[in-house]
Parts: structure tokens; C-alpha cells; sequence
């Protein structure tokens, strides 16, 4: 098949070139290759691709052909080998972009909402699950597609490698991000509820998605009044000495400064019901224009 890959540097950018076939809502990948057909190139796109300031090549070659890094951008050619190796550990090289014949901007169509991410943080016991039970069946009966990933769960599949250290934390946040992303991108709210309470962790997920599409609510839920609840005997374990690292008894928990939506605690029932939390939620994505295709 005849076609360009180019080979994208970081920072990543948006595909958006007039005459390339971008799609301004999705970002190409910030490391590897993204292919654009051939029909949607015009004849002199070696010259604008290489003269384009939204894209940032270092090479553009064949499809056909093998894609390599070429003697065109020396210096560019330097750091992107040297960055392939992302922190020490290996990464894939040769991967290809695969565009899909059906964009996002149809799947939002079909479903009539606009794919995003309601990111619930906060400490255990502070209602997140319920909170995203709540908003998941307030939106199912408005006729809108929701996908809850809860931390607690998904530890019992994809990340059942994982304990509670430091590093583990932040890739059981890094890879919740990552398929939420990926439901966000299918047109579904999905709705991330986890403790996450490293604010790096949080903004790093916040960055995979085109801005506005990451809407981190906090709950913002006293410790004195989650460890009341205690539902599942945790943190009188972890006052115990019986767990270590225990998020908000001997582990840090990092409020986020500038979210979304807060959901504070006011010890007022109606206010601070899960339904109404909801609501409020609900009320954030009508107004961004999240329920409408
Ligand atoms: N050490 C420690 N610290 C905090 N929480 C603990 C710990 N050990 C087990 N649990 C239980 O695991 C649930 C939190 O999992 P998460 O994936 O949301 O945590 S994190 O985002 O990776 O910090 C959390 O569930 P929730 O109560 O729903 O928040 C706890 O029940
Ligand atoms: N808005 C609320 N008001 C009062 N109690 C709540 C509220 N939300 C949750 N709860 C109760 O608090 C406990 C913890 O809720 P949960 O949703 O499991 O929190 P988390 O997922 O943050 O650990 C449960 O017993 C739940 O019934």
C-alpha cells in the first residue's frame, strides 16, 4: 500500500495537517510512527511534512519501504535513539500507526455523547465506588454508555500483579489511565474510580487525553469520617500495625489543587447523598457538552 509514515517526536501534537486526513481530536502517538493513506496526501506532502511546525519528523518515507531513521535530521534522529530507552527499560521499535477507517468523531455520532473520563479520586471509605455506581446508572437512564473501572477490581484482574508500594501505585494508575483512554476513545464515559494519591500519577493520565476529556473529581471526605465508615475493617487494621502503607494512615495521599468537580463532604444528607453527587457530576458534563454527540 502506497502512504507515508512519519515518525512523530515528543511533545506529541495533534493530527490536525488541512489536506493530510487528520483527525484534530486524537493525538498520533507521541513515540512511533503514524501512517496516513495515500489518497489523503497531497503531491508535495514530503516538502509540508518536513516544513510543518505542528509535526515535529524525522522521517517520512514509503510505507512500502522499510521506515528508518534517515541522515535528514540528524540531531532529532540523536535524541529520539537515545530516548528509546524509556527509563531504563526496553522499548518496541518498528511499530506502525494503523489509521482506522472510522474516526472517533463517528463513533460520537452513533452514540450520541462524547467519549471522556470521570476520574474519582479520593481515600478509601470516601464513597468513590458509590459515587460511580450512582453515575453510571444516572447516566444508563438517560440513555448514555458508561464503563466503571474500580481500582478494587481491576486489582483482581489486569493488575492482580500489583501491591501497594510506591511504584506499584503508579503503574496500577498508569495502565487504569491507559484503558480508559481507550474507552474514551470508543465514545464511552468511562469512570476511573481509585484512590490515586499521587498527584504526578493523576496529571500523567490527564495527559493522554486532548484537553477538556479528563475530569478529575475529588472527593473531598475528612480521614476522621472515612475511617468512621471503615466498611470493609481496613483502617482498623492499619491503626492496628496489621497493613502497612495504608493511604491516609501511614502512606501520603495528595489532594488535587485545581480539579473539576469537588464533591465535598458537609455532613448534610441530601447534599452529600451518592444520588446528588451524581447529579452534580452529571451537571459538570452536560454543561462541557459531554452528553451530546
Ligand atoms: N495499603 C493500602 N492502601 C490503600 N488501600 C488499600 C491498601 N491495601 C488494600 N487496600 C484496598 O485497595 C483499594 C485501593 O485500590 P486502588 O487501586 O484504588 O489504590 S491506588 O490507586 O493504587 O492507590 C482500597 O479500596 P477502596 O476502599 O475502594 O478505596 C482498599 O480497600
Ligand atoms: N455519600 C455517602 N454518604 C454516606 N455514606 C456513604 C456515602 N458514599 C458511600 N458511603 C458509605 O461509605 C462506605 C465506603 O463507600 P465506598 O463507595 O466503598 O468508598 P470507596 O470506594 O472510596 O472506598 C460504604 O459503606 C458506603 O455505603
Amino acid at each position: 500500500m502506497e502512504g507515508l509514515a512519519i515518525r512523530a517526536s515528543r511533545p506529541s501534537v495533534f493530527c490536525s495537517i488541512p489536506g493530510l486526513g487528520g483527525d484534530s481530536h486524537r493525538k498520533p502517538p507521541s513515540d512511533g510512527f503514524l501512517k496516513l493513506p495515500a489518497s489523503s496526501i497531497p503531491a508535495d506532502s514530503r516538502k509540508l511534512v518536513a516544513n510543518s511546525t505542528s509535526f515535529h519528523p524525522i522521517s517520512a518515507v514509503n510505507v512500502s519501504a522499510q521506515a528508518s531513521l534517515t541522515a535528514d535530521f540528524p540531531a532529532l534522529s540523536e535524541t529520539i535513539l537515545k530516548e528509546g530507552r524509556n527509563n531504563g527499560k526496553e522499548k518496541a521499535e518498528n511499530i506502525v500507526w494503523h489509521e482506522s477507517s472510522i474516526c472517533r468523531c463517528d463513533r460520537q455520532q452513533l452514540l450520541q455523547q462524547k467519549g471522556c473520563v470521570v476520574w474519582i479520586t479520593g481515600l478509601s471509605g470516601s464513597g468513590k465506588s458509590t459515587v460511580a455506581c450512582a453515575l453510571s446508572k444516572a447516566l444508563f437512564e438517560r440513555g448514555k454508555l458508561t464503563y466503571t473501572l474500580d481500582g478494587d477490581n481491576v486489582r483482581h484482574g489486569l493488575n492482580r500483579d500489583l501491591t501497594f508500594k510506591a511504584e506499584h501505585r503508579t503503574e496500577n494508575i498508569r495502565r487504569i489511565g491507559e484503558v480508559a483512554k481507550l474507552f474514551a476513545d470508543v465514545g464511552v464515559i468511562c469512570i476511573a474510580s481509585l484512590i490515586s494519591p499521587y498527584r504526578r500519577d493523576r496529571d500523567a493520565c490527564r495527559s493522554l487525553l486532548p484537553d477538556g476529556d479528563f475530569v478529575e473529581v475529588f472527593m473531598d471526605v475528612p480521614l476522621h469520617v472515612c475511617e468512621s465508615r471503615d466498611p470493609k475493617g481496613l483502617y482498623k487494621l492499619a491503626r492496628a500495625g496489621k497493613i502497612k502503607g495504608f493511604t491516609g494512615i501511614d502512606d501520603p495521599y495528595e489532594a488535587p489543587v485545581n480539579c473539576e468537580v469537588v464533591l465535598k463532604h458537609t455532613g448534610d444528607d441530601e447534599s452529600c447523598s451518592p444520588r446528588q453527587m451524581a447529579e452534580n457530576i452529571i451537571s459538570y458534563l452536560q454543561n462541557k457538552g459531554y452528553l451530546e454527540g
